[in-house]
């Protein structure tokens, strides 16, 4: 008997060893017919600079290394900066960062243009996973008619009829800084976030920006709730982009648990909304009893009306897209911009004189006022040369065998760019480390055409450039008109910076306001 029993065991663990063995030898040949086949594929690759890599793993442990630490955005410009402007790093697939304003613009355009260059799967997954399929996440037919039906929203003239509600959340920073008991220390990324969270909310879902004003379609916008859940799923995003599983999100975990909260959260403030602007276009009517002129004017009426495409779960995924979207970018610009006009005290008084001049012609800010503000919306652009806070934006994929600058780049092969190091391309940025808003002026033809690639290139460039350029320029305006100020951490706060998916100071920016005197 017990004879039968050991030899049943004897059996059964040689078997169990065999499986190991074969088990090992599949994974083994599977991983070099992996590495032969990239070595392959990838040969003309072989020939670009590259970080020092992993054996086994390439260079995925120092990028998720990078995205836990919040500090992607700067791995990949410290690489550009010693691995020059056409760098390869090995993550699964290769990745070509580009680092040449003009290279990077031409890429994406004629790339986009002629199709050999799309959206990578990864990102597009990554995108429509944060509450549906939305148009950042879109290629081919079902990206052009979700860009057609927003583009017109956020063209310069339709937004221009906005400039009063951009104008009342601007006064409602003002209040709150002259309202901040002396020493008046505020840290102003917070102030800004709910600015243009205000702003977005109120065009996208009619949400009044005071506040105070009930919005009888739904929640009210509780600023920090919304900021919270959209920073898990932006978080998420990059995470998802740069390697992680989707199927993560289904683990026991802090994370998930989070991604969820998050979601159902925003499908709570979003949805009623959503259901009200569909009824609205089934009853093929513009109002409802109870409901207000400021969201029966809202885009999410005029989208859902207009296009037949969008279901509720497409418009809610939308509205998400463009809460994050809109928010954060233009926040984290204009406290960047507060940083910088602080530390350059010339430019600080040129954009001052230019202020009161508008001030002295018209008393406040009107639609009228823009083309006398020019030089704020070139401090405007030099923050954003300096400070590419959509640094994490969307990679792109070669779909057929290209050329870029010279170099040989097989498909299948990723396309990325480090933002930063290409705001300060010394070739093309003259004393790229200066804060200098005059070269966006310069109407010296050779100059004249400075690449801005912060808002994306081509077609997928970014829809809300107008809109943020409206708020940037009427908020720093109503600041330089009503305060001096200086940063309480000086210039640790534009050096100590960190990524969700977009750059941000980490210490929240503190500024201490003092109000104007005559004499300044
Ligand atoms: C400083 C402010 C902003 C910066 C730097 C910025 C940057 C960008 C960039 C780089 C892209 C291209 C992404 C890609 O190629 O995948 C983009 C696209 C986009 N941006 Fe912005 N953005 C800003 C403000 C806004 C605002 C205020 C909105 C408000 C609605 C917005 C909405 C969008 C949308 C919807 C897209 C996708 C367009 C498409 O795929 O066709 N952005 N943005």
């Amino acid at each position: 008997m017990l004879k039968n029993v050991l030899a049943q065991i004897a059996a059964s663990s040689s078997f169990l060893n065999l499986f190991i063995f074969l088990g090992l030898i599949t994974t083994l040949v599977a991983f070099s017919v992996r590495w032969w086949k990239q070595k392959n594929t990838y040969k003309s690759l072989q020939s670009l600079p590259s970080p020092p890599k992993h054996w086994l793993l390439g260079n995925i442990p120092q990028i998720l290394a990078a995205v836990k630490q919040k500090r992607f955005f700067q791995l990949l410009f410290d690489w550009s900066q010693k691995l020059g402007p056409m760098y390869v790093y090995w993550a699964g697939q290769p990745t070509v960062i580009l680092s040449k304003p003009k290279v990077i613009e031409e890429t994406v355009i004629n790339g986009m243009r002629d199709g050999s260059l799309v959206r990578s799967k990864r990102a597009r997954k990554a995108w429509n996973d944060i509450g549906g399929s939305i148009l950042l996440g879109q290629n081919g037919s079902e990206w052009q008619w979700r860009r057609k039906a927003w583009n017109p929203e956020f063209s310069s003239s339709s937004l221009s009829k906005y400039v009063e509600i951009i104008s009342q959340a601007c006064e409602q920073v003002i209040e709150k800084i002259q309202q901040t008991e002396s020493p008046k220390e505020v840290q102003v990324d917070h102030l800004f976030v709910e600015l243009t969270m205000r702003v977005i909310s109120c065009l996208v879902m009619g949400i009044p920006v005071d506040g105070k004003t009930v919005s009888h379609e739904g929640q009210p916008l509780d600023v920090a709730q919304v900021y919270e859940a959209t920073s898990v799923l932006s978080y998420r995003f990059l995470r998802v982009a740069t390697g992680e599983k989707m199927w993560k999100k289904y683990l026991p975990t802090k994370n998930s648990r989070d991604y969820w909260a998050a979601r159902r959260y925003l499908d709570e403030l979003i949805g009623p909304r959503v259901d009200l602007a569909l009824q609205l276009r089934e009853q093929n009517k513009t109002d409802l009893e109870k409901v207000s002129s400021l969201f029966q004017e809202s885009m999410l009426v005029k989208i859902a009306a207009k296009e037949p495409n969008y279901n509720r779960e497409s418009l809610i995924a939308e509205a998400i897209e463009l809460l994050i979207a809109g928010t954060d970018t233009t926040a984290h610009t204009i406290s960047f911009t507060i940083a910088e006009l602080s530390l350059n005290p010339r430019v600080f008084q040129k954009a001052r004189v230019v202020v009161d001049q508008v001030w002295e012609k018209q008393g406040c800010i009107t639609t009228e006022s823009f083309k006398d503000l020019a030089y704020i919306q070139a401090i405007f652009k030099e923050t954003l040369r300096l400070y590419s806070i959509a640094s994490g934006s969307t990679s792109l994929e070669a779909e057929r065998d290209i050329v870029i600058d010279g170099q040989e780049i097989p498909r299948g092969t990723k396309i990325f760019w480090s933002m930063l190091a290409a705001g300060r391309d010394p070739e093309v940025y003259s004393q790229p480390e200066e804060f200098l808003p005059e070269r966006w002026l310069d109407k010296n033809k050779e100059t004249h055409q400075l690449p801005m690639i912060t808002f994306g290139s081509g077609s997928h460039r970014c829809l809300g450039e107008h809109l943020s350029m409206l708020e940037a320029t009427v908020m720093l305006s109503l600041l330089l008109h009503y305060f001096d100020w200086e940063l309480v951490n000086g210039r640790s706060s534009v050096e100590q910076l960190q990524q969700n998916l977009l750059i941000y100071p980490a210490d929240g920016m503190p500024v201490r306001f003092k109000l104007r005197t005559q004499e300044s």
